[in-house]
């Protein structure tokens, strides 16, 4: 088959996982009613396309905190690539690259944060879970910053992991079992009961102090939270549930992302992540004011499906169907993509 849609790289993904490294990468918590939600809440908004609009000269660049990219698609941090694929992060990393974007790479890389920046052909931003000692978070931090490393991504939503039962079922224990390299999780992050201890927003303030780097806190979902983002001076924020798999019940990323944006109302760049897998999809989260999004599951399935190879064919994919959406709207860049673009049913 070859593949025509994020769709097409899902079922080729399949075929490729074992069950219990599909479930992992496919699951959300409980009875996955975010998870659905971050895929369906898209249908329920509209795209008021305009005609007649000259879109010979199409751009869809942009920069993120100052680094310029040639999409607005980014590559959000996911855990233990080794699982989809033996070329792991060095793969997706060097894929990202070639498509001009950033790659996130996770504290749960199954490479260290070191080799994945060695690998790397294009911008890189490093994603934070605090080790239960946090000098050994700052020595992490500060290598990253030394490796070339242009952000930390600090993800907030995880006090203790979501109750995700298809792993459950599968007796997969991540905390004891992901493969990752940075450091044994079982280790780092305290019993999973007693995680909840770890992060306040004082460790916000902890990590401005040990790191130059911008900042961007990602899991985010409330305006309340937005503002206390800006309180202590954040760079960014990235709306995220975590693609459905910490809290069930929560909105999709896409419905969180208007409170959000109003209340940031331009202090800080606002990111979203959750079920994108069209171009469409993007077209309607940067209307909604996100500067760009950030896509999970699609970059595992193509690294599943076919390496590095793979991953680049999922993110051109989005790249042309962006193009298209874009055409038809009658958008000739991305500043010209507004609220008025769309309508929430
Ligand atoms: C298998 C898997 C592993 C993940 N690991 C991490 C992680 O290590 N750190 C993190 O901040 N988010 C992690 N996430 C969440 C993603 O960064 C992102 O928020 C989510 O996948 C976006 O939704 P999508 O998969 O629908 O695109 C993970 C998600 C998946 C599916
Ligand atoms: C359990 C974590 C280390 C990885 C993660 O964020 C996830 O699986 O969603």
């Amino acid at each position: 088959m070859d593949p025509i849609n994020v769709f097409d790289y899902e079922k080729l993904a399949r075929e490729k996982l074992d069950q219990l490294a599909w479930d992992y990468y496919n699951g959300g918590s409980d009875d996955e009613v975010t998870l659905r939600a971050n895929r369906s809440a898209f249908e329920r908004i509209r795209i008021r396309p305009r005609m007649l609009v000259d879109t010979k000269n199409l751009d869809m660049r942009t920069t993120a905190l100052g680094t310029p990219i040639s999409m607005p698609v980014i590559v959000a941090p996911t855990a233990a690539h080794s699982m989809a694929h033996p070329d792991a992060e060095i793969a997706t990393v060097q894929a990202t690259g070639n498509c001009d974007t950033i790659f996130t790479a996770s504290t749960a890389a199954s490479r260290n944060v070191v080799e994945i920046a060695q690998a790397a052909t294009g911008p890189i931003w490093f994603q934070l879970y605090t080790h239960r000692n946090l000098d050994f978070s700052r020595t992490l931090v500060q290598r990253a910053e030394q490796a070339g490393y242009r952000a930390i991504v600090f993800t907030v939503d995880m006090p203790q992991l979501g109750h995700r039962e298809r792993d459950l079922r599968n007796n997969f224990d991540q905390l004891q079992q992901l493969p990752t390299a940075n450091f044994q999780l079982s280790e780092g992050f305290l019993n999973p009961t007693e995680r909840h201890k770890i992060d306040t927003w004082e460790t916000v303030d902890w990590l401005k102090s040990v790191t130059s780097l911008p900042i961007l806190l990602k899991g985010i979902l409330t305006a309340e939270d937005a503002l206390l983002a800006l309180e202590h001076h954040v760079d960014g924020i990235i709306v995220s549930n975590h693609g459905g798999r910490q809290l069930d019940g929560v909105m999709a990323g896409i419905e969180a992302l208007p409170e959000v944006v109003e209340a940031v109302a331009g202090r800080c760049e606002v990111y979203m992540d959750g079920g994108i897998r069209r171009g469409t999809d993007i077209l309607k989260a940067l209307a909604l004011g996100a500067r760009a999004v950030l896509v999970g599951r699609p970059v595992l399935w193509g690294l599943a499906a076919n390496g590095a190879q793979g991953v680049r064919g999922v993110l051109e994919i989005l790249r042309s169907e962006l193009a298209l959406a874009m055409t038809l709207a009658g958008c000739p860049n991305l500043a010209s993509i507004t609220p008025s673009l769309v309508k929430i049913l």
